[in-house]
């Protein structure tokens, strides 16, 4: 789609973040008495954490499309990015604040066919629509906050193998993400090769690199030093109290990698913020004006202490640990393996790619041409299709 088509010029709302902080819920994301829109919720017991410790009753929140065929080979296992969630078909609604993010790519007649898969997307190990994670309720009644343990994209990938049992799927006939849900895709192919049959992998890594890591510096400090942020536990303080403002700025510096240099150049160049004035008025560029309505959204549906979580997690993952390196790591995937970049993408760059599809036996790598930077990856959903469809044809 071009960029004029994807609403160029479109008339952008007034308010920064926090110019309506009074509406700001303390934590954003799901908890506990919301609607549960089409949540279903598996509780998979005790889970032992790679770092050490364990979380004492881990609960996966998680939507389907589809239906289980008797013989439990067709289930489709769909693994989302850091702010998305399960709802990866549908609209926004009750229990939802997103649309579906891969709404072209999945439900009858489309690339991952719904009529003919199951497709199981569960919430991720630590976010905040319904799996365990900072602002659910600990055993002692209280949110977990900062007593929430470390998890890496291993934990997670071992909750998510936990839900495959409580689902009797023995073995997935797919495993897809992209961005940090690619990350636990190829965690999955590496860990359980027996368990996963095809792997799409879109937009990722087999491991984090420094300067991913650098990237996710920033907007960890920037959470941590809210003053609301209250060393994790605000989560009892009062509507507006939580740290809305370092989420926000670790979103606007998140969001910048999101998008390509070139086409937030093409798009906004030096233009003011419409009835603003940067140079010497105080006002705003428009493209500081977008990142700000970018913080200002993610606020309202996501909690800090998740994103932190999260980002660490995306931090610690690397497929080659205590495993000999990353190709050797990579060599044990038995899975008929996709692997796709975006060519403009500067946080996941086509060569991390390339490292993933020389490590895996008989990948295949496709490079999407976009201008849209990491984001291509929602966004190309055509691209994308084809190369699923490829991977998914009978
Ligand atoms: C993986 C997931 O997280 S899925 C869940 C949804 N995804 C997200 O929230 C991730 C963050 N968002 C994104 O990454 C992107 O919006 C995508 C990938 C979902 C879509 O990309 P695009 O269609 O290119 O959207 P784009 O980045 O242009 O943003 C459009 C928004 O910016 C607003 N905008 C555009 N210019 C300006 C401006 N100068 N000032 C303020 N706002 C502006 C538009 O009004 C529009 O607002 P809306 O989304 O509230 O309707
Ligand atoms: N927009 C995506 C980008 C990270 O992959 C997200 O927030 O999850």
């Amino acid at each position: 789609m071009s960029a004029a088509a994807r609403g160029q010029g479109q008339q952008p709302p007034a308010a920064g973040p926090g110019t309506r902080e009074q509406q700001l819920p303390v934590s954003g994301g799901w908890r506990e008495g919301d609607p549960v829109g089409d949540r279903l919720f598996a509780d998979l017991g005790p889970l032992a954490l790679e770092g050490g410790g364990s979380l004492p009753a881990v609960r996966l929140a998680y939507e389907t499309w589809g239906r289980l065929s008797a013989a439990r080979d067709n289930a489709v296992l769909i693994c989302h990015a850091l702010t998305a969630d399960s709802h990866v078909v549908g609209g926004a609604g009750p229990g939802h604040p997103t649309p579906g993010w891969w709404s072209e790519l999945v439900g009858p007649g489309l690339a991952i066919d719904t009529d003919r898969w199951f497709v199981v997307a569960p919430n991720v190990l630590g976010g905040c629509q319904g799996s365990t994670g900072p602002s659910s309720t600990a055993p002692d009644g209280r949110p977990w906050g900062s007593r929430f343990p470390y998890v890496t994209i291993r934990d997670q990938v071992a909750a998510e193998a936990a839900l495959a049992d409580v689902l009797g799927v023995r073995r997935w006939a797919a495993v897809v993400g992209g961005s940090m849900g690619g990350m636990r895709a190829v965690e999955h192919a590496v860990t359980h090769p027996e368990r996963v049959e095809r792997l799409l992998a879109v937009a990722t890594t087999a491991r984090a690199t420094a300067d991913q890591i650098a990237w996710c510096a920033p907007q960890l400090a920037a959470v941590r030093s809210d003053p609301g942020w209250s060393g994790g536990d605000y989560h009892d303080a009062a509507p507006g109290q939580g740290p809305h403002r370092g989420l926000g700025l670790a979103r606007m510096v998140a969001h910048t990698t999101y998008r390509s240099a070139a086409e937030l150049d093409a798009r906004f160049g030096r233009s003011a913020q419409p009835g603003e004035q940067p140079l010497g008025g105080g006002g705003r560029f428009a493209v500081e004006s977008y990142l700000q309505h970018h913080a200002d959204k993610l606020v309202r549906r996501f909690d800090a202490g998740s994103y932190v979580v999260l980002t660490e997690a995306m931090n610690s993952h690397d497929v080659g640990r205590g495993r000999g390196g990353t190709q050797a790591a990579l060599s044990r995937v038995t899975a008929r393996t996709r692997v796709v970049a975006v060519d403009t993408d500067r946080l996941y760059p086509v060569s991390l790619s390339e490292e993933l599809a020389d490590g895996v036996p008989g990948a295949e790598l496709d490079v999407v041409a976009s201008p849209y930077g990491h984001d291509g990856f929602l966004i190309e959903s055509e691209a994308i299709a084809k190369v699923a469809g490829e991977l998914f044809a009978p």
